[in-house]
């Protein structure tokens, strides 16, 4: 007998205490007001900064309670009405009841705190751009019960999905598309089958891939391979268990970067926020100032978002990614863009990797690992000595812990930048430049 995955686990909120009055003295980056409370600090989630609310404790510790905001009394002056219906619910943003320049500011305030051991620069730099419409990728839970379809993200306090009709940090294109796939899909069989869907937009259009837990018809894909002709998109199929190859290699995508062509498999990674992306790459190009003597290691490369780019003003680069497929597609990049002075290997950045890597010829280095960050490579960074680190993070503690061992042995931070790439949530991008010290 087939088997669905088990549902999972929800976490409704348990209401411990009496409502109860609080004063917010400060906000968490994660949007959480911050009050003390006979002088135990207590987390309230939707509460600002200035404001006093009511409410009540859901959920006591030894060194922290969290609440549950019951009602504003005073309101801040940077109080906004949410731009999206689904805020209050929806897990996927924390924000948007707090204006943009708010939101930088307690972003700014979190990523100093992050950093105090390394940056001591009174300022970070920011980097921003549209707060809204900026997502060209979003992963869609689904779920049908008892015949009604659930179509959106998780929620803030439950794992539930919410079900919803639109998503303002979405691209207009995916919002159109999200909306015209959930009217097709509560009138078809499909939405039984389906474990989640991801919407991609990039230089080719718009694209949906349907992750499949049950096999499906042949009829059935017709049909929906009719309706996407119709809404003029690409689908792709991933059967039940298939892996990323068993995904129509032949259909590649492609997306556009400072006049550079980028092609790409749809499961790869890119990064979600166009706009930024083309601003940061922009950024690191400026800070590592570079000239045609330079030969530059760009670490954790994915399909050559950095690489190429940067390969325009040095004289050599080397990117270095752990998937075969990405190194690959880079590869094939760099033909499509005539750009001979780059080259590209395949190397787990967390193993030993052969010695041709760590070469003294290299000038630069960038890396732009995942979340874990790149502590096992440093070493090697130390070896080769560069005059310039650019790290570019989305994890602010990995990239504390990294920044200080590089610091120990002889850098000094020279630059930080918040790249707001995700407006109305928590997540912070960071760019860091690294000197050594003479
Ligand atoms: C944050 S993405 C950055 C990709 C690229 N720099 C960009 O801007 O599109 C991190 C990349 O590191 C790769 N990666 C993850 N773990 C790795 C490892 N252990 N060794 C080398 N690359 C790795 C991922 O496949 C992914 O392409
Ligand atoms: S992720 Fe989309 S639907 Fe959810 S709160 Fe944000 S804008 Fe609204």
């Amino acid at each position: 007998m087939r088997r669905r995955t088990p549902p999972r686990r929800t976490s409704k909120p348990q209401v411990l205490g009496p409502v109860q009055t609080y004063h917010v003295e400060g906000i968490t980056h994660e949007a959480k007001g911050v009050a003390r409370l006979n002088g135990k600090v207590t987390f309230i989630e939707g509460a600002l900064p200035g404001e006093s609310v009511t409410a009540q404790v859901t959920k006591a510790g030894r060194r922290f309670d969290e609440a549950a905001l019951h009602s504003i009394i005073e309101p801040s002056d940077y109080r906004v009405e949410p731009a999206c219906p689904h805020f209050s619910i929806c897990g996927g943003c924390s924000f948007q009841h707090l204006a943009d320049e708010k939101q930088l500011a307690a972003k700014h305030d979190w990523l100093q705190g992050q950093l105090r051991k390394v940056a001591t620069m009174q300022d970070f730099e920011s980097l921003v751009d549209a707060p809204t419409q900026y997502r060209r990728r979003a992963r869609i839970a689904i779920e049908q019960k008892k015949g009604q379809l659930a179509m959106g993200f998780r929620g803030k306090s439950s794992s539930d999905i919410v079900s919803i009709d639109q998503c303002v940090v979405l691209t207009a294109p995916l919002q159109t598309i999200f909306l015209s796939l959930k009217t097709a899909l509560l009138q078809s069989e499909l939405a039984g089958l389906l474990g989640h869907i991801e919407l991609l937009e990039d230089t080719k259009g718009v694209s949906v891939l349907f992750r499949l837990n049950f096999e499906v018809s042949d009829e059935l894909k017709e049909t929906w391979e009719r309706w996407a002709q119709d809404e003029q998109i690409t689908l792709y199929w991933q059967a039940p268990k298939a892996s990323k190859a068993e995904v129509s290699p032949e259909k590649m995508r492609h997306y556009e970067l400072d006049g550079l062509k980028l092609s790409y498999h749809p499961q790869d990674f890119i990064q979600v926020n166009a706009a930024m992306n083309q601003k940061m790459v922009m950024q690191a190009i400026d800070w590592l100032a570079l000239n045609d003597r330079d030969i530059v290691l760009d670490l954790f490369c994915g399909v050559g978002n950095f690489s190429l780019p940067l390969a325009k003003y040095a004289q050599k680069v080397i990117g270095v990614e752990v998937q075969d497929s990405m190194v690959e597609a880079a590869r094939h990049n760099a033909q499509l863009n005539r750009l001979d002075n780059v080259a590209f290997v395949a190397a787990d950045l967390t193993q030993p990797v052969e010695n041709g890597l760590i070469s003294k010829q290299i000038t630069k280095v960038l890396l732009d690992p995942p979340r874990a960050g790149a502590f096992e490579f440093l070493d090697s960074i130390i070896k080769i000595a560069p005059t310039q680190i650019l790290y570019v993070s989305c994890n602010a503690s990995t990239l504390a812990r990294d920044a200080e061992y590089l610091v120990a042995k002889g850098y000094r931070v020279l630059r930080v930048s918040l790249m707001d790439m995700f407006p109305q949530t928590s997540h912070v991008e960071t760019m860091m430049l690294l000197q050594k010290k003479k």
